[in-house]
């Protein structure tokens, strides 16, 4: 029995989607240029896929489970599970209206016509808001509609929010924020569920150690205690002796989000020779 996996043939999401699979150790040859490929040491099916396609393909069980924008997900409105957050594909949907006009709320939109490429969630978003508005749907570039005149607002993917300010948008509401998901078909068999549990507990791990970082520090002696109490650990920091007398070596794991406020107070407490090392994987 293969676990079959859909994931983006080309585009935003390739790339990170291999990654991630690369970084679970598993195997995957012959990766460039095909729609279809299997893993070596894990017992996986990899169909190259538009995401457009992706949640239908989960929800009729042709694939089991697959790598999609949570955008896309919801826009299509498949029944399909989310199982993990994957943290990249982070984008938001939103409204956005030239430049020069002024903004007084959702109502400013009433009887404009909107281009998107989500007509689902757009519609969603203006009948929660009693607003009635055209909507235009195209399938790319929908960021220039109001300058060639198709369009008076458009909602779309922002990320850095360069393509909004290149064609003189701004923009006024987000209707949803969104990243890659892995997402699971609702009808699985034992065996199945038992090989995304095992997928599932990888991409933890993956994902965890880069969230965290491992460091090294010598400590005087006399200032180990307050260093050590600066310092989570996994459990709680290693403490070893150095050659030199008087002195340790301290090692611990530290949380990007606290990292440089930690290194800071570390070396104001007398930590020397600080190293940081990335961590592969993290199993807690
Ligand atoms: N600017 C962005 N920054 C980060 N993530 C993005 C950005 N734009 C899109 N995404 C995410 O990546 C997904 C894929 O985007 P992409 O532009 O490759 O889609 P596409 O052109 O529809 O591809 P396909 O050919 O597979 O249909 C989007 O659905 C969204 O979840
Ligand atoms: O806020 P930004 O960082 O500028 O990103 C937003 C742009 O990125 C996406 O398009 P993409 O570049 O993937 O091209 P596409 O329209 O051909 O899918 C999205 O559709 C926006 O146009
Ligand atoms: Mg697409």
């Amino acid at each position: 029995m293969k676990l079959r996996i859909a994931i983006q043939k080309s585009g935003r999401l390739y790339e990170d989607s291999v990654q991630l699979l690369k970084e679970c150790g598993i195997d995957l040859r012959n990766v460039k240029d095909r729609l279809k490929t299997e893993a070596d040491n894990f017992p996986l099916e990899i169909f190259f896929l538009r995401d457009d396609d992706i949640p239908q393909y989960v929800e009729d069980g042709v694939a089991d489970i697959g790598i999609v924008g949570e955008n896309v997900l919801y826009e299509k409105n498949k029944k399909a599970a989310i199982v993990e957050k994957l943290g990249f594909g982070k984008c938001r949907l939103s409204v956005a209206i030239p430049r020069i006009q002024q903004y007084e709320g959702v109502q400013s939109l009433q009887g404009k016509r909107i281009a998107t490429s989500y007509p689902f969630l757009v519609n969603e978003f203006l009948a929660k808001n009693n607003v009635q508005a055209e909507i235009h749907e195209i399938s790319g570039s929908v960021e220039i509609a109001p300058g060639i005149g198709l369009a008076d607002v458009v909602a779309d993917l922002v990320s850095s929010g360069s393509t909004l300010l290149m064609n003189g948008l701004k923009e006024v509401e987000v209707l949803l924020q969104s990243q890659a998901v892995l997402i699971r078909n609702n009808n699985l068999n034992a065996e199945q569920q038992k090989l995304i549990e095992k997928l599932v507990f990888r991409i933890r791990a993956v994902k965890k150690a880069k969230h965290n970082k491992y460091i090294l520090l010598n400590a005087p002696n006399n200032k180990l205690q307050e260093i050590i109490s600066l310092l989570p650990g996994m459990k709680s920091p290693t403490v070893l002796p150095l050659a030199e007398t008087g002195w340790s070596s301290v090692h611990s794991v530290l949380s990007e989000d606290t990292f440089w406020d930690i290194i800071e107070q570390l070396k104001a407490a007398g930590a020397e020779g600080i190293l940081v090392v990335p961590i592969e994987k993290m199993i807690i």
